[in-house]
C-alpha cells in the first residue's frame, strides 16, 4: 500500500481523515473518536477555523486563563494568555498583584519601524546602479501608491528606500532596504506586496531579483516596560533579595547557556499574550532572539539596576504586533481577548505583552533565586501528573492535599497514588 497521496489537499476532511487512519494510524483505534471530539458542534464555527489553514481535519485546544491585577500605566488589565505550561499563569498572577502595591507596570513605545528588502544581484559597475536608483526611487513610490493610500491616510506607509551595497558579504549582492509604518497592522502582507511591487518595477535587464521579503528583524520597532521601587519595599529581606536578582540578571548578560533559558521564561510571557490575541508568535520569536544577540553574543533581554536604595528592572524588545489584520479579529477568542484588553492600539499592545514578558522574567528570577523553581512549578504541575497516573477526582483531592509543600516529582507523586490505592 502506497503511503504517499497526490490530491490530499482536494479531498474533504472525512476523506482526509479515512486516509489518514487507514495508512498511519490504523494500530491506533482511538484517533478516529479523538478528532471527532474536538470539532466544534457549531458548524459556521468549526467551518471557521477549517478555513485558517490547509488540510484541517481537527482543532487542536489550548487552555485560554487570564491573570488579573496588571497595572500598567496606571490602567489595570485582566492579561489573556494561551499556554499549555503549568505556573505560567499562576506566576504571571502573582507578580503582577506583587508590583500592583508597588507602583504597577511603566511601559513606553520607543520606535515602530518595520522592515522589508528586495534582495537582487548585479554584476556592473556600482555607479550605474547608484545612478539608475536614484532616478527610479519616485517612480517606485509612486507605482506602490494605490497600496498604500488607505495606509498613508492613517499616518503610515512607506518612509524610505535605501539601495544596499552587500557584496562585501556576498559577490553581486544588493538590496533595496525599505521602511514602513504600519499602524495597527503587524503589516507582513502590507510589506510584502509593496516590495513586490517595487521589484517588479525596479527590474531590469542587468538587475536579477532574487525575492522580495519583510524581515522579522525589526530593531526600530521597540518596546520598553520596567518596574521600580525602594529595596526596602521587596519585602522582609529586600537588600539580600535585590542583590541575587540582580546578580541573576548579570549572570544572563554574560553567559549564553543560561541567557537563553531566563530569555525563554520571558517569552513564557510574551507568547502566552502573543497567541491570546491572534498574533504571530514565530515572527516575534524570531525577531526577540535575533534582538538578544544583536552585540554579536547572546544575552539577557531584561536588566537591572539597584542605585541609591532604588530596584529597577526593566525589559526592551522589538515587537511587531497588530490588532487588526492576520487572525487578530478573525478568530472570535482572540477577538474577545483585544475586548478584554479593552481594545488596545498596536502601541498599547506591544506594552502589554512586554509587561507579560517582564512579569514572567521576574517571577522566574524570584523563585529562582528564594525557593528554587522546583517548589512553586511542580505545585503546578501536580495536577499534570496526577491525570498521566489517570487518578481519579477523589485521589487528585486527597494527594493535593497530602503533598501540600513536600517534593514533587513523578515517582513520589505515582508512589504516594500506590499507597493510597493499597489503603
Ligand atoms: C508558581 C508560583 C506562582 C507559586 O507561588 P506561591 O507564592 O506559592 O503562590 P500562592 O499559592 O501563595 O498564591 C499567591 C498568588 O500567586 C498566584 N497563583 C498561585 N497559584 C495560582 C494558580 N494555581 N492559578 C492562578 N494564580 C495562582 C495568584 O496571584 C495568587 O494570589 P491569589 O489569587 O490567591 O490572590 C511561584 O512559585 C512562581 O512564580 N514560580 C515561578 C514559576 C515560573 O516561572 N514558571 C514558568 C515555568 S519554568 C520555565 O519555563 C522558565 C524558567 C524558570 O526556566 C526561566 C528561567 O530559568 O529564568
Ligand atoms: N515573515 C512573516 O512574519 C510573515 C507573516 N505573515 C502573516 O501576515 C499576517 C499579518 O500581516 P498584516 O499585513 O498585518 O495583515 P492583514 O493583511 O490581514 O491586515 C492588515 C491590513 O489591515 C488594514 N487596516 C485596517 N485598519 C488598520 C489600521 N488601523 N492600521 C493598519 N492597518 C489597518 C490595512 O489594509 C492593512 O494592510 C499575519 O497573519 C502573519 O502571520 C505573512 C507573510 C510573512
Amino acid at each position: 500500500m502506497s503511503k504517499t497521496i497526490t490530491g490530499f489537499s482536494k479531498l474533504t476532511k472525512e476523506e482526509k481523515t479515512t486516509w489518514l487512519i487507514k495508512n498511519f494510524l490504523s494500530d491506533y483505534p482511538e484517533s478516529k473518536p479523538i478528532l471527532n471530539q474536538y470539532l466544534n458542534s457549531n458548524t459556521k464555527l468549526q467551518q471557521l477555523h477549517d478555513e485558517f489553514i490547509e488540510n484541517s481535519i481537527s482543532n487542536f485546544y489550548l487552555p485560554f486563563a487570564i491573570a488579573p491585577n496588571f497595572i500598567i500605566n496606571d490602567n489595570a488589565y485582566v492579561l489573556p494568555m494561551a499556554i499549555e505550561e503549568s505556573s505560567v499563569v499562576a506566576a504571571a498572577s502573582l507578580v503582577a498583584k506583587f508590583w500592583s502595591k508597588r507602583g504597577g507596570f511603566k511601559a513606553e513605545v520607543l520606535s515602530t519601524t518595520k522592515i522589508g528588502q528586495v534582495h537582487f544581484m548585479y554584476a556592473g559597475a556600482y555607479l550605474n546602479l547608484e545612478t539608475y536608483f536614484n532616478s527610479i526611487k519616485p517612480t517606485l513610490l509612486k507605482a506602490t501608491e494605490s497600496i498604500t493610500k488607505n495606509m498613508r491616510k492613517r499616518g503610515g506607509g512607506i518612509l524610505d528606500i535605501e539601495l544596499r551595497d552587500k557584496t562585501s558579504d556576498l559577490d553581486n549582492y544588493y538590496q533595496l532596504h525599505v521602511t514602513f509604518e504600519t499602524k495597527d497592522s503587524m503589516g507582513a502582507n502590507f510589506i510584502n506586496s509593496c516590495l513586490e511591487t517595487i521589484a517588479n518595477t525596479f527590474r531590469k535587464d542587468d538587475v536579477e531579483i532574487v525575492m522580495s521579503i519583510l524581515s522579522n528583524y525589526i530593531p526600530d520597532c521597540l518596546v520598553k516596560a520596567e518596574v521600580s521601587c525602594n529595596i526596602d519595599d521587596l519585602g522582609e529581606n529586600g537588600v539580600e533579595f535585590a542583590n541575587k536578582f540582580y546578580q541573576a540578571v548579570q549572570i544572563a548578560h554574560v553567559e549564553p547557556h543560561r541567557a537563553v533559558t531566563h530569555n525563554k521564561g520571558i517569552m513564557n510571557g510574551i507568547d502566552a499574550v502573543v497567541i491570546a490575541t491572534g498574533n504571530d508568535f514565530r515572527a516575534v520569536e524570531a525577531g526577540v532572539h535575533a534582538y538578544a544577540a544583536k552585540s554579536g553574543k547572546y544575552k539577557s533581554l531584561s536588566n537591572c539596576s539597584i542605585d541609591n536604595g532604588i530596584f529597577k528592572f526593566w525589559i526592551e524588545i522589538p515587537l511587531a504586533l497588530g490588532t487588526v489584520g492576520g487572525l487578530t479579529t478573525l478568530h472570535p477568542i482572540s477577538k474577545l481577548s483585544l475586548n478584554l484588553l479593552q481594545n488596545p492600539s498596536a502601541k498599547e499592545l506591544m506594552m502589554i505583552v512586554a509587561v507579560a514578558g517582564l512579569a514572567q522574567n521576574f517571577a522566574a528570577l524570584k523563585a529562582l533565586t528564594t525557593t528554587g523553581i522546583q517548589q512553586g512549578h511542580m505545585k503546578m504541575h501536580l495536577n499534570n501528573i496526577l491525570n498521566q497516573l489517570e487518578a481519579t477526582k477523589e485521589e487528585k483531592k486527597t494527594l493535593i492535599k497530602t503533598l501540600n509543600n513536600k517534593q514533587i516529582t513523578h515517582n513520589i507523586v505515582n508512589n504516594a497514588l500506590q499507597q493510597l490505592r493499597i489503603k
